[in-house]
């Protein structure tokens, strides 16, 4: 059977980068989906953004939405303090599989865990499942239409607490009209927009981060 873009990715960081050095993988992914084919990763000049918001917030727990080929967990996971983790969703099993290589390759899988389903599941399952009282930092990049109820619903089951940071992938393009309206006009977050540039394009993003009041 034909190979898959994310496994062409993968196939080019076992190749090209060095084993336990996360920034190699990321240097990997950025260089493949630059020069060779595109995909929907953070990226480095985004990657920047993230890096900077997640280390001010210095967070003990993370959680993703939407792991893809696991960049932006890699990104995360190799500026986290000592015992900090990171929970990653990811509903897509070839993904999800794909993923799980890259992140024992760049030599973070300790401080990484996938959790395999729908976000709205698993997000319902943290507090009772993986003993999660609130979370820390919240980086969303999974569909575009799914930012809002996910964050409603994470709201609604008390997983935020005064000073939890979101970080939204992609606010511009595609864009996420309605998480966005949300968060800006709602008087439990403070918000502000970084702008930026779509992974590998000239076109314009951003990212917003939105830290909830409580
Ligand atoms: C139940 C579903 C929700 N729950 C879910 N629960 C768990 N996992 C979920 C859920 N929903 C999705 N996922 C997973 O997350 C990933 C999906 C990520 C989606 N990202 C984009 O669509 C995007 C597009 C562009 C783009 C830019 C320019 C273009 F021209 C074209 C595209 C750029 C970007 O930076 C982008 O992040 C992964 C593929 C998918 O399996
Ligand atoms: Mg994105």
């Amino acid at each position: 059977s034909s190979r898959s873009k994310e496994q062409r990715i993968l196939d080019f960081v076992l190749k090209h980068a060095v084993p336990g050095d996360p920034t190699s993988v990321l240097n990997a992914i950025d260089k493949y989906c630059s020069q060779q084919e595109w995909a929907m990763n953070v990226g480095d000049e985004k990657g920047l953004i993230l890096d900077r918001v997640m280390q001010e917030a210095s967070p003990s727990l993370v959680l993703e939405l939407g792991t893809y080929c696991g960049y932006s967990a890699v990104r995360m996971a190799r500026l986290l303090k000592q015992g900090a983790q990171i929970l990653t969703v990811e509903f897509n099993r070839d993904n999800a599989d794909i993923a799980r290589q890259v992140l024992e390759f760049a030599g973070v899988k300790d401080k990484v865990q996938i959790l395999e389903g729908s976000s709205e599941e698993v997000i319902r399952q943290l507090q009772k499942k993986h003993a999660v009282d609130t979370v820390d930092f919240i980086f969303i990049d999974h569909w575009k239409d799914r930012y809002l109820p996910d964050t409603k619903l994470m709201e609604e089951l008390g997983l935020l607490r005064k000073g939890t940071v979101i970080l939204a992938d992609n606010v511009i393009f595609p864009g996420a009209p309605d998480f966005l309206q949300y968060v800006r006009s709602s008087p439990k977050y403070d918000c502000t927009y970084y702008p930026s540039h779509l992974e590998y394009l000239d076109a314009e993003d951003g990212l917003e981060k939105a830290v909830y009041k409580g």
